[in-house]
């Protein structure tokens, strides 16, 4: 058995020791767990995670356990060949990796909703995006965002975790579903906490103990069941609404599709929306308060596409000005602040991308990833690869420029926004987000980075590699102060 052994199967290292355990340390430091087997040496390796379903029955007399016990081979891959075949195989599917070796993943497949689980495949999440790339979106998210900042004052501290991400889960919610859930900040709220509560739930103990009723299994149903109620409320809203509008929802509703589906839609983008671009915007603006020069830069960017593209003498509101930007010049006329993300996306976007391969078996190394095998490959092996970006750990966004374009030294050298079979459908619309924030707070407001005691930092914040969600910062606290300039 493999319980003990470490013979390796062709090139492919079997890990030593009790599965459960690796299977633990897989879930609740899975940076560090990667890491510490790669960097002894291994290149390839594979451990097992055992997923017990189902039950205990009692028998007169005799008291017997029986269960149904599933056996996951999972295998960590390293190098370039690896990352090569880990993005264009077309047998590894990313939805099935994410199920079971991620959980937390709101699903309404949870709570035996039929026809909720929704593929958010390319074309489905395209039909979507393009709604937004109309310039009237620019207008909407502008409003709600200076709405939303108006509540910060005219001075103060903000928490960019807290206050920052907020607006990202403003813009999200107005893409993925209508104007009256965008404007029910109660709403928002309560639907933000749902899916906090399903991301708590991701325990090992709910993913590999499926039939167990723990609390946290308790809690996703809950609060997935919430989520469902809270969002087919607005389908049911807009359902009977008079007048038709062109928001997500009522999109959705005159293609013919049924509740679950649209509600399992919104619910979908949401998810995969907020968390990522949310915390992504305060990195960039961590990274910008950390790195004055760079702060500079993107200000001077971003002022000279206002006063491109706007009418500085308009007496409108700045926020009403800046939506008069055409869409492809947020997209073209800003190279600095397309590094500055770049940057960011590369230190922070380090987590390990997940797979399972429904196709057929695929050599590796002298042995087979076998149909049902799971593979994981850490962006970590590529974003923080000495041999391909110089001095790795450092804030340099000039590293893609021309040149030096550190990015081009090996195939698929940069993976923030995916890669090869599976890239991300939402980046356009997420740098949108991200530049819209900023050209408020660059040029509508001075900023400065600070400490708890109000001082410039001595030590920044690094994301926390070991959590699976969040892209969480450790290290000293760091607040924005600020004083707002226009009206
Ligand atoms: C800064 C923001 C974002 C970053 C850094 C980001 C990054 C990524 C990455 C790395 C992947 C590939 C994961 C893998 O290969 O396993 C991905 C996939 C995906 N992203 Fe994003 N994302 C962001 C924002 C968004 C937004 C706003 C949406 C929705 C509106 C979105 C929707 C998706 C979906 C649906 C997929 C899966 C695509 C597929 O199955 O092929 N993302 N994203």
């Amino acid at each position: 058995s493999h319980l003990l052994s470490s013979q390796s199967k062709g090139g492919i290292h079997n890990l030593t020791g009790i599965p459960i355990l690796a299977a633990w340390d897989f879930y609740t430091k899975r940076y560090d767990f990667l890491r510490k087997h790669f960097d002894s040496g291994k290149k390839y390796f594979q451990f097992h995670i055992l997923q017990v379903f189902n039950m205990s029955v009692f028998f007169p007399r005799t008291t017997q356990l029986t269960a149904s016990i599933l056996e996951h081979r999972v295998i960590a891959l390293s190098g370039e060949d690896a990352r090569k075949l880990f993005f264009s195989e077309q047998g590894l599917d990313l939805d099935d990796g994410y199920r079971l070796l991620q959980g937390g993943i709101p699903s309404l497949g949870d709570i035996d909703v039929k026809d909720g689980e929704v593929k958010l495949d390319t074309d489905f999440m395209k039909r979507l995006l393009l709604l937004l790339h109309k310039d009237r979106i620019s207008n909407v998210l502008l409003d709600d965002i200076n709405r939303k900042m108006k509540y910060w004052g005219k001075e103060g501290t903000i928490d960019p975790f807290q206050d920052v991400y907020g607006l990202a889960v403003q813009m999200t919610v107005r893409m993925a579903t209508c104007e009256e859930l965008a404007k029910n900040q109660e709403d928002i709220k309560h639907l933000m906490q749902h899916y906090q509560d399903i991301d708590e739930s991701a325990t090992p103990v709910n993913v590999l103990l499926p039939w167990f009723p723990s609390q946290a299994r308790k809690a996703q149903g809950k609060a997935t069941r919430a989520l469902f109620t809270l969002l087919q409320k607005y389908v049911d809203l807009r359902r009977k609404a008079a007048v038709p509008s062109s928001d997500p929802i009522d999109t959705l509703i005159a293609h013919g599709d049924t509740d679950e589906s649209i509600v399992g839609a919104s619910m979908g983008i949401i998810f995969a929306g907020v968390i990522n671009t949310g915390r992504n915007m305060c990195w960039v603006l961590l990274n910008l308060g950390a790195n004055p020069e760079w702060k500079v830069k993107v200000a001077n960017e971003l002022k000279a596409l206002v006063a491109n593209h706007t009418n500085t003498l308009s007496q409108e509101p700045f926020h009403k000005r800046l939506a008069a930007v055409p869409l492809n010049a947020w997209e073209e006329e800003l190279p600095m602040l397309d590094l500055v993300i770049r940057e960011t996306l590369r230190i922070t976007m380090c987590f390990a991308v997940l797979r399972r391969n429904l196709g057929r078996g695929i050599p590796l190394a002298g042995s087979t990833i076998n149909r049902g095998d799971f593979v994981t490959y850490s962006l970590a092996d590529v974003h923080m690869n000495p041999n391909i970006y110089t001095n790795p750990g450092k804030f340099d966004p000039g590293r893609f420029m021309k040149g030096k374009e550190e990015d081009k030294k090996a195939p698929f050298a940069y993976a923030a926004w995916g890669a090869g079979r599976h890239p991300c459908p939402g980046m356009r619309f997420a740098k949108l987000e991200i530049k819209f924030v900023l050209a408020l707070f660059l040029v509508g407001y001075e900023f400065e980075l600070v400490d708890g005691n109000g001082k410039f930092p001595r030590e920044f914040p690094t994301v926390d590699r070991n959590d699976l969600h969040q892209l969480s910062a450790v290290g000293e606290t760091c607040y924005l102060k600020f004083k707002r300039l226009i009206e």
